[in-house]
């Protein structure tokens, strides 16, 4: 089928959180990981591909993008989708504006929306600064965090400094007050060469609002949550068939594995909730560091695999300091996500056929390990969080990508529990 929508997502686990979103419409999603290497063939109505540029340089994040944005446009997409995280996690250099402004001048686009907004998840924005739960972003737990520390709430402010044209705000009055007021508005802004629109939503009545007004704009960027609408409103357009072919669902034996590297507070209850049942093992990063993951792996071997045992690295901040001051903080990082790349790929040729990671980075690292290359979309867990069917080294999986604030307590176990009635 032709492809409708192209969409680039700058992680893994982004990108499967915008997947999940389309696919409640019902329509048929793929989730490439990586700009495919072959010439677009049978590609989907909606394809989003995955990059892992969130905290990349400006030229190479903008080269990837626009090379997914090539494919893209080889499979036929005529609008696109500019996906970065809900809390707009970008660095001091950050990418996400230049990204935007490079796609804008590959498509031919003289404006763009900037809604991060994700309201089922807590994140909304008011005068163009954005909340997480009640807390400004820059009070959030998001000012601590290692790669993309937020310091600042107000969208304006931080992404000025990242274009070269002008930037603007439509805000929640407008959009409160319909479409047609939101289209006006954005043709103001336009006729001033207002090329940049941070626009307000605080709930989901007014992602629909601002999806109403956009879904002709060439690229639309946000957060996962203001695509939601789209399909549903291509469908009305008569752009789209309203039926979608849904998505073959593998049987997949009852094994299992739970990797967790995200160290975020929520996947720290998680992990806390799932081991209080299930078989679990802490990885240590000081002791991964001297032997390897041999001895993990020994471990898992003699354990049943149907019990979907945990093994995960998340600890609280002042052992993941420790744990820093020792290696420093980029080879902890990576002694954990390579040990998880070994452990995953011996879960799995030990059966493991449903496998969950939390965690954007661990994610990556997971899915690579896994050699995965595109993913359809199967049920929603948490909101942004579904199950992906994939194969890998031949066998048909099941994997869920966490993002590491997503889910509640007992995501793990709900995500085998959906698995299992499915
Ligand atoms: N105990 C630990 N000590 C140091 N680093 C750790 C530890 N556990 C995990 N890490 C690393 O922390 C990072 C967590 O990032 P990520 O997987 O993206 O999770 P999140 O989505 O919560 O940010 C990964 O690079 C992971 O390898
Ligand atoms: O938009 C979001 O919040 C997520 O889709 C996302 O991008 C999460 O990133 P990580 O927390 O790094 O997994």
């Amino acid at each position: 089928m032709t492809t409708f929508l192209g969409c680039i997502a700058d992680d893994f686990t982004g990108a499967t959180d915008l997947a999940g979103l389309l696919s409640r419409s019902g329509v048929a999603v793929r989730l490439r990981l990586g700009v495919p290497t072959e010439p677009p063939k049978d590609t989907e109505a909606f394809e989003v591909i995955a990059l892992k540029c969130r905290t990349l340089p400006v030229d190479e994040a903008v080269q990837e993008c626009r090379a997914a944005l090539a494919w893209l446009k080889a499979a036929g997409a005529q609008r696109f989708f500019w996906k970065y995280c809900s809390t707009f996690d970008s660095t001091a250099e950050g990418n996400i504006g230049p990204v935007a402004e490079a796609l804008m001048a590959d498509i031919g686009a003289d404006q763009t929306i900037y809604c991060p907004a994700f309201p089922e998840n807590g994140r909304s924005i008011y005068m163009g600064n954005l909340f997480v739960g009640q807390q400004p972003l820059a009070e959030s737990p998001m000012k601590d965090h290692p790669l993309t520390p937020m310091r600042d709430s107000n969208l304006m402010r931080l992404l000025t400094p990242q274009v070269t044209q002008p930037v603007g705000l439509v805000a929640q009055s407008v959009v409160s007050s319909g479409p047609e007021m939101l289209r006006s508005e954005l043709a103001m802004l336009r006729s001033q060469n207002v090329a940049h629109v941070v626009v307000d939503a605080t709930a989901n009545r007014d992602l629909t609002t601002i999806a109403q007004a956009c879904w002709d704009m060439k690229l639309m960027t946000g957060g996962s949550a203001v695509a939601m609408p789209l399909p549903k409103i291509y469908v009305e357009q008569g752009l789209m068939p309203a039926d979608a072919p849904t998505a073959i669902r593998p049987k997949l034996s009852k094994q299992a594995i739970v990797l967790s590297g995200s160290c975020s507070q929520m996947t720290r209850a998680q992990v806390a909730a799932y081991s209080a049942h299930a078989p679990s093992l802490r990885l240590d990063p000081l002791e991964l560091a001297k032997n390897g993951a041999q001895a993990v792996i020994d471990w898992l071997k003699d354990q049943d695999l149907t019990q979907a045992p945990l093994i995960y690295a998340s600890a609280e901040p002042d052992q993941v300091r420790a744990a820093q001051d020792v290696l420093g903080a980029q080879r902890a990082g990576a002694i954990v996500e390579e040990a998880l790349a070994h452990i995953v790929v011996a879960a799995r040729d030990f059966g493991a056929r449903r496998i969950i990671a939390a965690g954007g980075e661990t994610s990556g690292a997971v899915a690579k390990a896994l050699d995965i290359s595109d993913l359809a979309i199967g049920t929603e867990i948490a909101p942004g969080v579904p199950w992906c069917y994939a194969t890998s080294a031949g066998h048909d999986i099941a994997i869920a990508l966490k993002s590491g604030n997503f889910g509640t307590e007992s995501f793990f176990a709900d995500a085998l529990n959906v698995l299992e009635s499915t």
